[in-house]
């Protein structure tokens, strides 16, 4: 492309040096440049990308976008000062690329908990109507058979537009990212017109990034700003009505709002639940009806997961009836309330919850099965959010055991950890246990037959990181080896 045109599409600039007739593409990692390539200099929170602008020129950079001075360039490199090179980096990119975002419907999913799950529902739901679709989240970019893991749950910009040039190129109508509070202030979705915006819910968690509820709060509600103001366009927000930040979120966009909710205001609405161990039935209240809905999905908290996604197919234009015909074939993704199970040993639960509030529903939605005890155990680690640390440890107080211990240590001392979640407990059937596979054997050895065993914090992680390194971890393989072992010390 024609250095020229890309120029143009800032004013705030000082160009120095000799401008390139033509660019190849543009990077904002140094090791990744390519000869002819632009390479955006950004201030991370690591290291500064201004420190490898000259590692960029060594690989053939022909043009750095810098906020500060650079030196030591040669003289045929050009280095453009803007104000905001982030922002020049999304600008630049999404024209390049030549704006994929356009050529398929973008649907964002952004909330404390249950993003990972309403955008599974979603793809999956389309999928399964004949829609092709593609969707970047927790666990990794997904189209059709090809399955790719990445760095963030909200990725780059360069990371984004490369999975939405795959997902346009290989015929999908619909691409669904989550949008971490994170990656929404870091701007790492800026150049996605969203079509539809989806909120789930809003509770404490990453305090130790964004210091208060409102400027987490805050953070959340850009999702809906990316809506944009073109009324000529058919564009939602899905708002959850039973939830306070709901009102706010709807004030930051000017298109229509669809909810959900238990409540009777909501345009979805679910009431009579039923839950099982199997799944949950209830009936919804919808602009086309009232039906009947069943689902694999356990717990209160699902209800409202299952509503978040019916709700945004439906703004997608999907038929009620044929979103609902398809419902009970969708199970779960990886490690959230993921069921094991042996003759004579406990039922055991891998879940992810990692907030009080999932904590708190979590167990809520176990609590209708519950014949013997509910022994649960609950983690932390790497310095995250300490605040939310005794927090949970209240929540968790609601089971008859309490096991404490480590999610990804890093370099934070186990004590530490364990002493902060103590502080939080109501009452003194718990004990500390550092290291996690220990944990999750006790607890599975404690327990009886009828008892109910709840893991948290981990879900589908493959990996610990304990120190500097991240060590291979499989809970679900810890679990089953100890369920045969207390099945085989039952029949011994
Ligand atoms: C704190 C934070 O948000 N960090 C994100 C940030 O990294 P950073 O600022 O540390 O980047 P950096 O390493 O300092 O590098 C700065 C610049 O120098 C460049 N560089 C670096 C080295 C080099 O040799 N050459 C070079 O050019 C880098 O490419 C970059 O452009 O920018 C990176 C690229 O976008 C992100 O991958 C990274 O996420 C880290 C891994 C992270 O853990 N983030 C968490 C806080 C996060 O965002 N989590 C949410 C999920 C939360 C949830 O739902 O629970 C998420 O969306 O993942
Ligand atoms: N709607 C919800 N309300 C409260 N808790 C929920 C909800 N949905 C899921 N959870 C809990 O949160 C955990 C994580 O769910 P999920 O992965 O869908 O959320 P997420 O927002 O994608 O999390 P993350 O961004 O941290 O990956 C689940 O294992 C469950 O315990």
């Amino acid at each position: 492309m024609k250095t020229e045109e890309l120029l143009n599409l800032i004013k705030m600039k000082t160009v120095e040096g000799v401008v390139p007739h033509n660019i190849e593409g543009i990077q904002m990692d140094s090791r990744l440049v390519q000869p002819g390539d632009i390479f955006v200099c950004i201030a991370g929170y690591t290291v500064d990308g201004h420190e490898f602008a000259l590692d960029a020129v060594n690989r053939g950079a022909s043009l750095i976008i810098a906020e500060n001075e650079i030196s030591q360039v040669p003289d045929n490199v050009c280095v453009v000062r803007v104000k905001d090179s982030a922002k020049v980096l999304a600008r630049f990119a999404h024209h390049l690329h030549g704006y994929p975002a356009a050529r398929l419907s973008t649907i964002g999913v952004t909330g404390t908990n249950g993003k990972t799950t309403v955008s599974h529902l979603i793809h999956e739901l389309l999928e399964k109507a004949g829609q092709q679709s593609a969707v970047a989240g927790t666990l990794g970019f997904r189209s059709a058979d090809d399955w790719r893991s990445t760095r963030n749950t909200t990725s780059d910009v360069l990371t984004n537009l490369k999975m939405l040039k795959r997902a346009a190129e290989s015929g999908c109508s619909a691409m669904i990212f989550e949008t971490s509070s994170q990656g929404l202030v870091n701007g790492r979705m800026w150049g996605v017109d969203m079509d539809i915006a989806v909120f789930t819910n809003l509770s404490h968690d990453h305090l130790d990034f964004h210091k208060s509820m409102e400027s987490y709060g805050h953070a959340k509600g850009l999702l809906f700003l990316q809506l944009g103001q073109d009324v000529g366009k058919a564009k939602f927000a899905v708002l959850n009505q039973d939830d306070s930040w709901s009102a706010r979120f709807s004030q930051m966009t000017p298109f229509e709002t669809i909810s959900y909710g238990l409540s009777e205001e909501a345009d979805f609405q679910a009431s009579g639940i039923r839950y099982t161990e199997q799944g949950t039935e209830f009936q919804l209240h919808s602009p086309e009806g009232v039906f009947a809905v069943k689902t694999a999905f356990i717990g209160k908290f699902n209800v409202y997961n299952v509503l978040a996604a019916i709700a945004a197919l439906y703004a997608y234009g999907l038929e009620i009836e044929a979103i609902l015909a398809h419902l009970p074939e969708v199970y779960p993704v990886e490690g959230r309330m993921e069921k094991l199970t042996s003759s004579d040993g406990p039922t055991v639960y891998i879940d992810y919850a990692h907030t009080p509030d999932a904590i708190k529903k979590a167990i809520d939605s176990l609590l209708p099965f519950k014949k013997g005890r509910l022994i649960i155990l609950i983690a932390g680690g790497n310095y995250r959010d300490q605040l939310k640390r005794p927090i949970m440890a209240e929540k968790a107080s609601v089971a008859d055991y309490v096991i404490i211990t480590t999610n990804n240590p890093g370099q934070e001392p186990s004590s530490e950890i364990l002493k902060a979640y103590e502080k939080g407990m109501l009452h003194r059937r718990y004990t500390l246990i550092a290291e996690r596979a220990e944990a999750v054997r006790h607890a599975i050895d404690m327990a009886e037959k009828d008892d109910l065993v709840l893991l948290t914090d981990k879900g589908h992680e493959t990996t610990l990181l304990v120190g500097d390194r991240y060590l291979p971890y499989d809970e679900k393989e810890i679990v089953l080896a100890q369920l045969a072992l207390h099945a085989a010390k039952k029949n011994a």
